[in-house]
């Protein structure tokens, strides 16, 4: 089974994750972006306010396609818990915000676009986490230590994943990322002893 952690920069995503370490140490833990290479080139675009959006998708989907090869494949096909600290959901809700403003032909629409792309080759999560957190917050939490984390691109982000919670309200749980930290913490660990009971 593979369950995502989703949400805003600073929704607490990544302290969850760890704590889910603890609780569940049979499953194999991952995230995106990754640590390869790919990774790495994805770090060097958004460290790079002129980064051209859609070459910077690209980056990010390739990212995806090794990380897809090299972990979360095998380990499903192993029979394990794969718990990704983002995933696919990233992609759409973010680069969709960073192609809003260019051009893509026929007036297509972006998350659209993002999501076609992936659906030719990729694994969607069974479950997903959106640690829900309003963008002022998110940005405050994160630092605003990169593009991604000014408040006006997180209220874009933050619409981009409500649309894709409307479209899939069975795979979504929404936990609240303004209660206190161990608050939100326990809530996802019961949510994915839920799954994986079920
Ligand atoms: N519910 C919360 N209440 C207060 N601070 C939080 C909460 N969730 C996260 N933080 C703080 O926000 C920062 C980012 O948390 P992190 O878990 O790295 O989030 P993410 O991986 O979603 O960016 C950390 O300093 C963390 O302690
Ligand atoms: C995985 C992914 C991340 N991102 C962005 C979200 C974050 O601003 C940044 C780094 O992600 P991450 O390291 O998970 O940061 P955080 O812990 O603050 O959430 O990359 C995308 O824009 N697209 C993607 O597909």
């Amino acid at each position: 089974m593979l369950v995502t952690l989703e949400g805003l920069d600073g929704s607490g995503k990544t302290s969850a994750w760890e704590a889910l370490r603890e609780e569940f140490p049979e499953a194999v833990f991952t995230r995106e972006p990754t640590s390869s290479w790919y990774g790495e080139s994805v770090a060097r675009s958004m460290g790079d306010d002129d980064a051209n959006p859609l070459a910077e998708l690209f980056l990010f989907t390739a990212d995806h396609a090794d990380h897809l090869s090299r972990v979360v494949r095998p380990a499903l096909a192993d029979g394990s818990l794969v718990v990704s600290d983002r995933y696919s959901d990233s992609r759409f809700a973010y680069q969709a915000a960073s192609l809003a403003d260019s051009y893509l032909a026929g007036g297509r629409d972006p998350l659209e676009y993002v999501r076609e792309i992936h659906a030719a080759f990729s694994h969607p999560p069974d479950r997903t986490i959106y640690l829900d957190v309003d963008p002022e917050t998110a940005a405050e939490r994160a630092g605003a230590t990169n593009k991604f984390e000014r408040v006006a691109h997180l209220e874009r982000v933050s619409e981009n994943y409500e649309r894709l919670i409307d479209a899939e309200p069975e795979r979504f749980v929404r936990v609240d990322a303004t209660q206190p930290l161990p608050d939100v913490i326990a809530a996802v660990t019961e949510h994915v002893a839920a799954f994986t009971d079920d």
